[in-house]
């Protein structure tokens, strides 16, 4: 199943710089792993914001949360999820 997921990061602004900067890079290695195994196909940067837009391929509801909720900015994140459904009109391909 495809999700598209936007993801807003509201880090603390008081945070350690050194627990901002490790809890950033833990972020980029399991998100990195996702998009190797092929459960993360897409990852956009929305311009002029901390926030992306993903597109997540994953079994199910419940794998997609426990994907979600095992992001390491997870705690700082503000998500929001639209599930994805075929489209009458698209051309195969
Ligand atoms: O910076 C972000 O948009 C948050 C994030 C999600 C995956 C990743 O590597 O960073």
């Amino acid at each position: 199943m495809l999700y598209h997921v936007r993801m807003d990061v509201r880090l603390p602004v008081d945070l350690d710089p050194a627990v901002r900067a490790e809890i950033i890079a833990r972020e980029k290695a399991y998100s990195q792993k996702l998009q190797r195994e092929g459960k993360w196909p897409q990852l956009w940067r929305i311009a002029g914001e901390y926030a992306n837009f993903s597109i997540l391929d994953v079994e199910d509801h419940d794998e997609l949360h426990t994907l979600l909720s095992g992001l390491p900015l997870f705690p700082y994140m503000e998500i929001k999820v639209t599930p994805l459904a075929a489209h009458p009109s698209k051309i195969a391909g």
